[in-house]
């Protein structure tokens, strides 16, 4: 028989560059895990008991050092990759203590969303930067 395929709730942020607003934060993933060395928003799963604004804000605490005020849901969507079905939901958040560093990423980077699709990125995330680049996501500040 066939194993069924783990489900999980993934939360991500979209941060904006505080001083250029048309650049948000993305990380490349570390090597040898799933998805090595893909680009992704910052962020993880969910766990259980856990709101998605408390686990956004807990992930970016671990991941990546700073205290985050989670704002609106921006985007929704689900993946399937062959080891896990993905359902990713996006928040624009801001940074609102300490400065980003690469604790649980290879690489962080500030990229405008057409520079992002040039970036080897997590196929959950393609339906999400087209809709960012085309500005479906309404207004972002
Ligand atoms: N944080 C984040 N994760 C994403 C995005 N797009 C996407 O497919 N993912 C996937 C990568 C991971 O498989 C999962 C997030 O889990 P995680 O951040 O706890 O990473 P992990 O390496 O511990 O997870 P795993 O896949 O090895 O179980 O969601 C995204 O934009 N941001």
């Amino acid at each position: 028989m066939v194993p069924a395929r783990r489900t999980v709730r993934v939360v991500a942020a979209l941060i904006p560059r505080p001083e250029d607003g048309r650049q948000f934060l993305v990380q490349q993933r570390l090597p040898g895990g799933s998805r090595a060395l893909l680009w992704e928003f910052p962020g993880g799963k969910v766990e259980a008991g856990e709101t998605d604004a408390a686990a956004l804000a807990r992930e970016c605490r671990e991941e990546l050092d700073v205290e985050l005020a989670v704002g609106r849901r921006l985007w929704e969507g689900q993946h399937s990759y062959p080891d896990l079905t993905v359902e990713l939901v996006l928040f624009l958040a801001r940074i609102v203590s300490g400065e980003p560093r690469p604790l649980g990423a290879h690489a962080l980077a500030f990229h405008t969303p057409a520079q992002m699709q040039s970036l080897p990125f997590c196929e959950a995330d393609i339906p999400l930067l087209d809709d960012l680049v085309a500005g479906r996501l309404g207004a972002l500040d």
